[in-house]
């Protein structure tokens, strides 16, 4: 492995302008409904408005004429302005007051602070990043200038054949990353492999050339699925395929692209030509396993999990175990994440064969040439005026981020992450009301259709939009060539999530910069992001007051607006929903003899199930710091502790469905066999008991009747009060505990059977007299 690898300068961007061809937006595989009505965009609403706009805003202007007294009507404002008014004093009071320095981050590197403040300095920083660029070009025309490199001949121990060596030169990749250095070989070899390295460090190819080798030697007179390739979110599969793809140009292998949210027919009619491989996210495969005929996974020699922690979450994780036990336990299974964890090493003891571990880069490393940049957001604390994911709080970072994406983070491609759909689709109407570049801008995440989430991929990698405002549905694996700023609009809720959603910038040797609004709370994460960065990469950023309480103005006076644009967007779905339901009623009339001709599917999950998993699935991905967490370990002394914590293991903690069925049930039987234990010795003791005992009644001292019930407890089964073991202590009879005391006498029970029937009868007679 080559230790001192560094990326030469094509790098950075399976699908960026440099390498067009292997992009596949999966248009193909879009089914166009011709009845359906098209969803209308944030950006057609805004437009549809303008007039209406415009009027109001003259009307307003008009207004201020007649109003000299502007302060006047600041006052008539109602509650919650007032609220905001009072953010913005204590905000600039904060932020004058030079109060935005914050423990955890190394007080000596705030200089780009400093520099955001003084303008010049931020902009020379752009300027610096721009200088890197045009260099980076410049080298690039060198490089091509002179013959490059036979591609991929350094590799250690093993031969590629031609077609994919041609393959790797035309999207000059020439030299192996050291993850592809490591795998390449063992891939071929048939090894299992748990791989993990940096993010854009090229474990895409690290797992496409060794399978694609080892499909070169197929049986072609036995076309099958061989291989499948999963991905947890359906962008990433598309990329994921487009790159096989590119690299199989020159070979005969054939594809398949299954994902949920694109053309179930297209996808059955290309399964049914059994390709070589098939690309798919966990979902749509399980349909097709279940309702396409000619579907199956019996000849899956190679299995590969990309992203391979996010598919052991909760929400995945039992698609994922149907999927295992479809395969054939012969088969090869690689695993690719930059983040390997606990879950991981579970799967790999269960179901893979002596795997090989190859780790590149030490776990919570980020990528080298990455920035990694903090700015406080004041009043995340409990307690203060501005309560975190209050309005006034969210309002706040609505500000700073308007603030920010107006001025350092204006130029080059910015992917801002947001926790919720929610706080995405807001920002972006925001974004495209308040103008000044912000209008270049789309959301992606799972409330859009599938089309409108590949349509606004598409846009931002050919440079059409600035920013890409996401969910995490973006964070892992998506490769684009110029991102080069990542904002987080909160702190993710766990260190691997940061490193995902970072790590979509400074990819393959290039340049970032990655900026996180932090509250109070976020402390332990930021220092958690710090521990494996050199110090110079990681900064604190400040804003300059008066930017950011013109935002907070702007956005303000845009509010009543935001408001009309949800309640077109409200009419719009309805009456959606309501076409929707005419087409389906028209459909159903129309085709009715073949529609209920067609075989039911069977589906793997009912909605309710569906549902249920994904919201376990949504809270465990966003719950690994929950607040809960927070305040029942303050004192934690590292929060790694946390992470590395292995999950609490259960008597079932590791098993297929299969196995957690049937050890149920054993261990059913045996509870089973145990009270029929018990009850044949109760049965035996019973039989041995003197058929009369005349005994006088001990004199009884009045009692309370907490003491009632204690003695009702003490007074244990019949074989106890008679065979004296009650007389010989509280413990004896389960005085202290009535449970406890039928525990331990069913275990005496159990030992007489033990011995067998003579055994009771040797007890009861040793017994017996001494009651007597
Ligand atoms: N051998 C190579 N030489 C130069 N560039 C490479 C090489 N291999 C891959 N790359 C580039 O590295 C970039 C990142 O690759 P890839 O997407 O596979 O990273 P990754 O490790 O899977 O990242 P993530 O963890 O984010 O999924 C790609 O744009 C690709 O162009």
């Amino acid at each position: 492995m080559d230790k001192g690898f560094v990326f030469d300068n094509f790098g950075g961007g399976f699908v960026g302008r440099d390498r067009n061809s292997v992009w596949d937006s999966g248009e193909a595989y879009i089914q166009k409904r011709p009845n359906a009505m098209p969803r209308v965009t944030v950006d057609e609403i805004i437009a549809r408005r303008a007039p209406e706009r415009a009027a109001a805003k003259a009307a307003a202007e008009a207004q201020a004429l007649l109003d000299d007294d502007d302060d006047d009507d600041e006052l008539d404002a109602d509650d919650d302005e007032m609220a905001d008014s009072d953010v913005e004093k204590e905000m600039l009071a904060q932020l004058e007051g030079g109060e935005l320095d914050f423990e955890g981050i190394d007080d000596d590197s705030d200089a780009s602070g400093d520099g955001e403040s003084e303008g010049e300095g931020g902009e020379g920083s752009d300027d610096e990043q721009e200088q890197d660029e045009s260099a980076a070009d410049e080298d690039e025309d060198a490089v091509e200038a002179h013959e490059p490199p036979l591609a991929f001949t350094s590799l250690p121990s093993c031969t590629l054949s031609r077609p994919l060596l041609l393959a790797l030169q035309s999207l000059s990749l020439t030299v192996p990353t050291p993850i592809q250095a490591e795998c390449i070989p063992l891939a071929m070899l048939g090894k299992d492999i748990v791989a993990s390295s940096a993010t854009g460090s090229g474990k895409t190819v690290a797992f496409w050339v060794g399978v694609l080798e080892r499909l070169l030697h197929r049986d072609r007179k036995n076309p099958m699925t061989r291989v499948v390739v999963m991905t947890p979110t359906r962008e990433l599969a598309v990329q994921v395929h487009g790159v096989g793809r590119a690299l199989a140009r020159y070979t005969d292998v054939s594809f398949c692209l299954c994902v949920g949210g694109l053309s179930l027919k297209v996808q059955e009619a290309e399964l049914k030509t059994r390709p070589d491989i098939v690309v798919s996210t966990p979902g749509r495969l399980i349909d097709h396993v279940r309702n396409t005929p000619c579907f199956t996974m019996d000849g899956v020699e190679v299995l590969v999990l990309d992203e391979a922690d996010r598919m052991l979450e909760e929400g995945f994780r039992d698609e994922l175990e149907e999927i295992i036990g479809a395969a054939p336990r012969s088969r090869q299974t690689l695993l690719f994440s930059a983040t390997v964890t606990e879950s991981i090493q579970q799967l790999t003891r269960l179901s893979m064969n002596k795997p090989v571990r190859v780790k590149i880069d030490e776990m919570g490393a980020a990528a080298k040439g990455l920035e990694q940049e903090f700015l406080r957001v004041r009043g995340d604390r409990a307690g203060e005026s501005i309560e975190l994911n209050s309005r006034s709080g969210e309002r706040h970072r609505e500000a700073l981020l308007v603030a920010l994406c107006t001025r350092s983070f204006s130029t080059g491609r910015t992917i801002i992450f947001f926790r919720s759909k929610a706080q995405a689709h807001r920002t972006k109407i925001l974004f495209s009301l308040f103008g000044h570049g912000l209008e270049r801008s789309d959301e992606l995440h799972g409330d859009l259709t599938q089309e409108q989430r590949l349509s606004s991929l598409k846009r931002f990698r050919e440079g059409e939009i600035g920013f890409l405002l996401a969910t995490d549905l973006a964070s892992r694996g998506l490769d684009i060539k110029g991102i080069e700023n990542v904002i987080n609009y909160e702190m993710p809720k766990s260190i691997e999530i940061y490193l995902h959603r970072v790590g979509r910038t400074a990819r393959a040797g290039r340049k970032g910069r990655a900026l996180t609004l932090v509250g109070e709370s976020d402390r332990k994460l930021v220092k958690l992001a710090m521990k494996h960065a050199p110090p110079e990469s990681v900064k604190q950023r400040s804003l300059p007051a008066e930017a950011v309480a013109v935002a907070h103005k702007t956005l303000r006076e845009l509010e009543p607006e935001v408001k009309a644009v949800y309640q077109e967007e409200r009419e719009e779905k309805e009456f959606r929903r309501g076409n929707m339901e005419l087409t389906k009623a028209s459909n159903l009339l129309e085709h009715e003899a073949e529609i209920k001709s067609r075989p039911a599917r069977t589906w793997f999950q009912s909605q309710t199930q569906k549902d249920a998993a994904k919201k376990l699935g949504k809270d465990e991905h966003n719950s690994k710091f929950s607040e809960k967490e927070r305040k029942k370990r303050p004192h934690a002394a590292d929060e790694e502790e946390v992470l590395s914590k292995p999950p609490k293991r259960t008597p079932f903690s590791g098993l297929s469905r299969r196995d957690k069925r049937r050890k149920l049930a054993n261990m059913e039987d045996e509870e089973d066999a145990q009270r029929d234990m018990g009850l044949s010795a109760r049965a035996a003791k019973k039989a041995q008991r003197p058929t009369k005992i005349l005994q006088a009644k001990p004199e009884r001292e009045p009692r309370n009747e907490v003491g009632k019930k204690k003695a009702k407890k003490a007074k244990g089964s019949v074989f106890d009060r008679e065979s004296g073991i009650a007389g010989d202590g509280p413990s004896a009879a389960g005085g202290g505990s009535g449970k406890g005391g039928e525990k331990r006498a069913g275990k005496r029970e159990r030992e007489a059977m033990k011995g067998g029937a003579s055994g009771v009868k040797n007890k009861l007679s040793k017994m017996g007299p001494k009651k007597r």
